[in-house]
């Protein structure tokens, strides 16, 4: 697993649309030489951020959208078209203004899809297709993505991996249900560690002061049960991407003051 590497920008617009460019390179990198490139996409407000800064880049044609493979790293388990299900705002931001292949986007399932309620059905349907999408030169039952990304809560919690709660801890399974999680809705659908550890690349978005502590609690060695987000590693890589209200509270060791 890699040892995070950070990249600070002034602010949030800016952070945002620095990873939309290094998005679309990593994509088009990807897709030069596999074909194709698959990506895992993260909700909340930096994710959404980041969706709507390649929405407004002029560089998005270069990806070929046809041939990009789109995946959650998790869902708020609520009805289909529930404006607050993370691929509700995905399409709104992005997705419904490019010519996707609907066949490689990976929604996970919703409270009223064929699962019903059941959010560990769900799950367990989610992981599934994501072994079915796995090949042999992959490392376990997930692809190797080559990028995935993630929000980080105030709380450190990453997907909806929350502190201490069952699903943070699961070395197994790929994908499980989460119950009672803390931020609303209490019933979710996430990727676990091992699962997040697959991914090639793995991208931590964290914009605003009230990230600066999760991202100084995650960077300082605390443990992944405790801070979730500390445990989210990518194989290759592990990038940080911050504004400097998140950055401002890292050691400084890890973000010295820039040079006069
Ligand atoms: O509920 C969620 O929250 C996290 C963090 O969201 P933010 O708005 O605080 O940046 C997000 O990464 C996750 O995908 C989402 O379901």
């Amino acid at each position: 697993m890699s040892t995070p590497q950070l990249v600070v920008h002034r602010d949030k617009e800016l952070m945002a649309q620095a990873a939309a460019a290094r998005l679309i390179t990593k994509v088009v990198d990807a897709q030069a030489s596999r074909g194709y490139a698959s990506v895992v996409l993260t909700g909340g407000r930096n994710g959404n951020g980041l969706l709507a800064a390649l929405a407004a880049a002029p560089a998005r044609d270069a990806i070929d959208w046809g041939r990009l493979e789109l995946w959650w790293g998790d869902e708020r388990f609520l009805p289909e078209g529930d404006p607050e299900r993370n691929v509700t705002q995905a399409r709104e931001a992005l997705l419904d203004s490019v010519p996707l292949d609907p066949k490689r986007v990976h929604a996970m399932p919703a409270s009223d899809g064929p699962y019903g309620k059941d959010a560990d059905a769900a799950a367990e349907a989610y992981a599934a297709e994501l072994a079915v999408a796995a090949g042999p030169e992959n490392h376990g039952p997930v692809p190797s993505f080559d990028v995935l990304m993630l929000g980080v809560g105030p709380d450190t919690h990453v997907a909806s991996l929350f502190p201490e709660l069952p699903a943070v801890r699961e070395t197994e399974r790929t994908v499980v249900g989460v119950h009672g999680a803390p931020k609303p809705p209490p019933t979710r659908v996430t990727l676990t560690l091992p699962a997040i550890r697959a991914a090639r690349e793995v991208w931590l978005l964290a914009a605003g002061s009230d990230k600066a502590q999760a991202a100084a609690i995650a960077l300082s060695g605390a443990g992944e049960i405790q801070a979730p987000a500390a445990g989210a590693r990518g194989r290759s890589r592990t990038l940080w991407l911050l504004d400097s209200a998140a950055a401002s509270q890292l050691p400084r060791s890890l973000y010295p003051p820039a040079s006069p």
